[in-house]
């Protein structure tokens, strides 16, 4: 459906692009049919990072992505980051804020401020875009329906444990709340706030990427992808050319420890959420306009894949590929 409610599919689909020759479009769109076959009915955790939502566009897109997935049968899960803007808000309020570990030291101050950014204003802002294209996505938070109960967690800085305030972890999922939704063919919109569970009267901030890692182990999903503002994993970051195609969870735990701030939670995400049965984890580019749908429906995929070790998939025996190599629709089952 485009943006344009006049539009019929057929206008957006072979009248909007006028750089493809009509066999071309043809090839694009029967490229998609294997992925389109294999992915029938699949739930797929997809999670937003703050930093991937450069501008208004690129929402756009993404939203387009998330009903696009819906619409060809796909069950989409959006659990959403937000920490530039909770930083910008923080800011603007004069409430000072640091990372220590890649988590946020989150006072109580500055908890009020990150509930109120995540569920009041990223959230909104992502539910309203994709119903931009009809009544899909319900926005809710871990509070919500008793999804999700954190314990408070300490960081890790130089090998040593560090108070962090009310950050959490997540250790409990309910995804009833989340089913029923998928259930009703609606796109459930999740913000990482979460009771604490030896005291449910208190909220804790939860890094959106173990809260998603969490949540695609509950809901038993096919494959978690995680947008945001690089290509993926690099092998010696900032080396732009140690882009990490594949790699094994075993030799992502031998890395782990070598890896910087931001990466960290991600990783750590992508590692837990296939130890926990999700068969693999896509790090991507979201400042690539449909990063999601050449991610899924495309013969390259993009960015870095994590795989279980004992994966028939793997390219390298050492567990770790920068090639590239081209996929083919076997690299699925
Ligand atoms: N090995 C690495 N590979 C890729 N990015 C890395 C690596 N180490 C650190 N980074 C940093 O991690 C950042 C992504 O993490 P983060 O800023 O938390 O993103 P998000 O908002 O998407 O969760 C990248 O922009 C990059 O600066
Ligand atoms: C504990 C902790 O650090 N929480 C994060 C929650 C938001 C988040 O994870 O957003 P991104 O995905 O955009 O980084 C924060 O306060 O920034």
């Amino acid at each position: 459906m485009s943006e344009n409610t006049n539009d019929t599919a057929d206008d957006f689909v072979f009248n909007t692009r006028t750089d493809l020759r009509p066999d071309q479009k043809a090839e694009v769109l029967i490229e998609a049919l294997p992925w389109l076959q294999q992915f029938h009915g699949a739930l797929v955790v997809v999670k937003y990072g703050g930093n991937a939502m450069v501008d208004d566009e690129l929402k756009a897109a993404f939203a387009q992505d998330m009903v696009f997935l819906r619409q060809v049968g796909l069950k989409p899960v959006v659990v959403h980051g937000g920490g530039p803007q909770i930083s910008e808000m923080l800011t603007r309020l004069g409430i000072e804020s640091e990372f220590r570990g890649g988590l946020r030291v989150t006072t109580p101050e500055a908890m009020d401020v990150v509930r109120m950014v995540l569920t009041g204003k990223v959230s909104r802002e992502l539910v309203g875009l994709i119903n931009a294209h009809g009544p899909f996505a319900v926005g809710m938070s871990g509070e919500d329906g008793g999804m999700l109960r954190a314990r408070r967690r300490r960081a890790i800085v130089d090998g040593k444990s560090v108070d962090v305030g009310l950050v959490g972890d997540v250790v409990e999922v309910d995804s009833r709340a989340v089913q029923d939704l998928l259930d009703a063919g609606r796109i459930p919109v999740v913000s990482t706030i979460a009771p604490d569970v030896e005291d449910p009267t208190q909220v804790l901030n939860v890094n959106a990427d173990t809260a998603a890692a969490a949540l695609a182990v509950a809901l038993g999903a096919r494959k978690i992808i995680v947008l945001t503002d690089v290509e993926g994993l690099y092998l010696n970051w900032p080396d732009k050319s140690s882009l990490v195609r594949q790699i094994s969870t075993a030799a992502l735990a031998d890395l782990l420890p070598s890896l910087e701030s931001g990466m960290v939670p991600k990783m750590e995400a992508c590692l837990r959420a296939v130890h926990g049965g999700v068969r693999q984890a896509h790090i991507i580019d979201g400042r690539v306009a449909h990063a999601v749908l050449l991610e899924v429906f495309t013969r390259q995929g993009v960015g870095t894949m994590v795989l279980p070790e004992s994966d028939g998939r793997l390219q390298s025996r050492h567990g770790i590929d920068t090639t590239g190599a081209l996929r083919t629709v076997e690299d699925l089952v």
